[in-house]
């Protein structure tokens, strides 16, 4: 017999209930949402990369438990539907890609990343990070790597690494939609402390990240230096973005579309702050006419990070 759609149901990470795609076949449902190729996996806490995807996630009575496979699976669902209804874009490559995840990678795992083919989330250690696909801004930035992997597949190194996490950063927050500071990572970092996050893109010297390029660091360009700060400098492309959005006028819809335009269409594996601000100056232009609103705002968004 055929494998058909069904409605699965469970709790994510924080206890939330959610019900989302899964397919039954012979008896048994697995998380697989077929109408967006989506497909979570479990790695049973194994860090052996050679085993991923793992074991492809199954229950007998749809009714889900595992918190991890069930925010994986619904964020996932979240972030694709974004990508097709903002920008027509039909998953991470443009050309309805399966979107696999596989959770309980590794033990104590403190990290989320996309491996080139697909998305990995650690349980975390429990103090600092509870299971990380338990945040859709976390979700959204991962698979916001892969997306730009596909397109500007900007270098994981100094400012094009920087261009590369603040993209991430900044599709994350959208598809999260969310006002409380454009924080990053909010909900499944330090449990035990409130109103904390990894990143602050309205304020990024609140976590130490500079938010103007009088105050870029110049690390090195190895693991201990995190790629010449790929994390860090990120708060300067960040904090431009915020400018922007926050710019009276400017709709959060229309901000996101000239960042998705101009990484899509103008940016490349090598572009600096200055050929992103270039790039989403003519991306507003293309979509707005040159004296609009979109691009005064941008072009004052970068001038104020030092930027042009
Ligand atoms: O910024 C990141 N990766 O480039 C993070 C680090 C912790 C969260 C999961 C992955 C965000
Ligand atoms: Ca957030
Ligand atoms: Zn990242």
């Amino acid at each position: 017999n055929k494998a058909t759609h069904a409605t699965g149901t469970g709790k994510g990470v924080l206890g939330d209930n959610k019900s989302f795609n899964t397919l039954s076949s012979s008896g048994t449902y697995y998380l697989q949402d077929s109408t967006r190729n989506l497909k979570t996996y479990t790695a049973r806490n194994s860090a052996n990369e050679n085993l991923l995807p793992g074991t492809l996630l199954s229950d007998s009575d749809n009714y889900w438990t595992d918190g991890a496979a069930v925010d994986a699976h619904t964020y996932a669902a979240e972030v694709y539907d974004y990508y097709k209804t903002k920008f027509n874009r039909n998953s991470f490559d443009g050309n309805g890609a399966a979107i696999k995840s596989t959770v309980h990678f590794g033990r104590n795992f403190n990290n989320a990343y996309w491996n080139g083919a697909q998305m990995i989330y650690g349980d975390g250690d429990g103090s600092t990070f509870v299971p990380l696909s338990g945040a859709l801004d976390v979700v959204g930035h991962e698979i916001t790597h892969a997306v730009i992997e596909r397109s500007a597949n900007l270098v994981y190194e100094n400012q094009s690494g920087a261009l590369n996490e603040s993209f991430a950063d900044v599709l994350g927050n959208l598809i999260e939609d969310r006002d409380n500071g454009w924080l990053l990572g909010e909900d499944i970092y330090t449990p035990s402390v409130s109103g904390d996050a990894l990143r602050s893109m309205s304020n990024p010297e609140s976590q130490g990240d500079p938010a103007h390029m009088d105050d870029y660091k110049n690390l090195p360009n190895t693991r201990e230096g995190d790629w010449g700060g790929v994390h860090t400098n990120s708060g300067i492309p960040n904090k431009a973005f915020v400018n922007f959005v926050e710019t009276s006028g400017i709709t959060r819809d229309n901000a996101g579309k000239v960042w998705y335009r101009a990484l899509t269409s103008y940016m490349t594996s090598r572009s600096d702050f200055d050929d992103a601000r270039n790039a989403t100056i003519q991306a507003a232009t293309d979509l707005f006419g040159s004296s609009s609103t979109e691009v005064t705002a941008v072009t004052n968004a970068w001038a104020a990070v030092g930027v042009g």
